[in-house]
C-alpha cells in the first residue's frame, strides 16, 4: 500500500487521487474544528471554497462557520476557533464552514474514493480507518496559502506513525514516500511537546497574537477524539464502516 504525503493544495493537482483514500489535514485549524464539531453532535459540516457559497447553502436552521484572515466572517454565526464548536448547542446543527486553506483542500479532493478529515485530535482513528479500506493513501497537508505548514506535516507525521504501529497482516506493505519519512521524523521529535510545537511555528505564532492561544491548545491534543469526518454527499458526516 502507498502513502504519498502531499506538502500543500497546490501539489495536489500532480497526483492522481481516484481510487484513493485521501485524508485532508488542516490541524490550525479547519479540520481539528470540523472534527471537534461532529464530536460533540453537529449533524454534519459543509466545507465550501467561498462565503457567497456558504450563504448560498445556509437553511434557517444551519449556522454560518468559518473565518478570513483567521477572524470570523461578518454577519456568520461562528468563526473557526475549535473552541467555538464544544457544548451542547452543537448537538444535531449542521455547519457550513468556509475558511482560507481546509475547506479549499476538501474540494480539491473531490475525485478521491474516501475524503476523511484528520487531525492531531483524531490521527490514530484515521491511521485505522484509512488502513481498513485498502486503497492507497494520500495525507494532503492543507498548509497555508498554498506553502507547507509545518503543523500540517507534524500531523501527517504522526497519522504514519500510528499507521506503522497498528497491527498489519504480513502481506501488507507500507511504502511511504520521501516526504512521508521527513514528516515521520519530525513528529517523532517534537511528540512530547506538541503543544510547545504549534506554539512555535507560523500559523501558530499568528493565531497566538490575535488571541487564540486556546486553540492551538486544544489543536495539539494527541488522539483525544476516535471519530473520523468523512466527505458523503458534500458534507461531512462521521465515518462508519456499516455505511
Ligand atoms: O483560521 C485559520 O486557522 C486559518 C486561517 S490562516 O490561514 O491562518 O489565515 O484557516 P485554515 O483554513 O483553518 O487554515
Ligand atoms: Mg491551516
Amino acid at each position: 500500500m502507498h502513502i504519498d504525503v502531499i506538502a500543500s493544495i497546490n501539489e495536489a493537482r500532480a497526483i492522481d487521487l481516484s481510487q484513493r483514500t485521501v485524508i485532508v489535514i488542516d490541524v490550525l485549524r479547519a479540520t481539528s474544528t470540523i472534527v471537534t464539531a461532529l464530536a460533540h453532535g453537529a449533524s454534519g459540516v459543509i466545507p465550501v471554497e467561498t462565503i457567497g457559497q456558504a450563504k448560498q447553502c445556509a437553511g434557517t436552521h444551519d449556522l454560518l462557520g468559518g473565518e478570513r484572515y483567521c477572524k470570523k466572517i461578518p454577519g456568520f454565526d461562528l468563526g473557526n476557533s475549535p473552541l467555538e464548536y464544544t457544548g451542547a448547542s452543537m448537538k444535531g446543527k449542521r455547519i457550513i464552514l468556509t475558511t482560507t486553506n481546509g475547506t479549499r483542500a476538501i474540494q480539491k479532493s473531490l475525485k478521491a474514493e474516501y475524503i476523511f478529515a484528520g487531525s492531531l485530535l483524531n490521527a490514530k482513528a484515521c491511521a485505522m480507518t484509512a488502513l481498513k479500506l485498502r486503497n492507497d493513501i494520500a495525507l494532503l497537508c492543507a498548509g497555508t496559502q498554498d506553502n507547507f505548514a509545518f503543523e500540517d506535516g507534524i500531523c501527517a507525521g504522526m497519522i504514519l506513525h500510528e499507521m506503522l504501529h497498528l497491527p498489519l497482516p504480513s502481506e501488507l506493505n507500507l511504502v511511504y514516500n520521501d516526504l512521508g519519512k521527513m514528516v515521520l521524523s519530525a513528529y517523532r521529535h517534537h511528540q512530547d511537546n506538541m503543544h510547545m510545537a504549534l506554539m512555535d511555528c507560523a500559523s501558530g505564532r499568528r493565531l497566538m497574537k490575535i488571541g487564540y492561544a486556546q486553540d492551538i491548545e486544544h489543536c495539539a491534543q494527541l488522539n483525544a477524539i476516535s471519530l473520523v469526518p468523512r466527505f458523503d454527499r458534500h458534507m461531512m458526516i462521521p465515518f462508519s464502516l456499516a455505511i
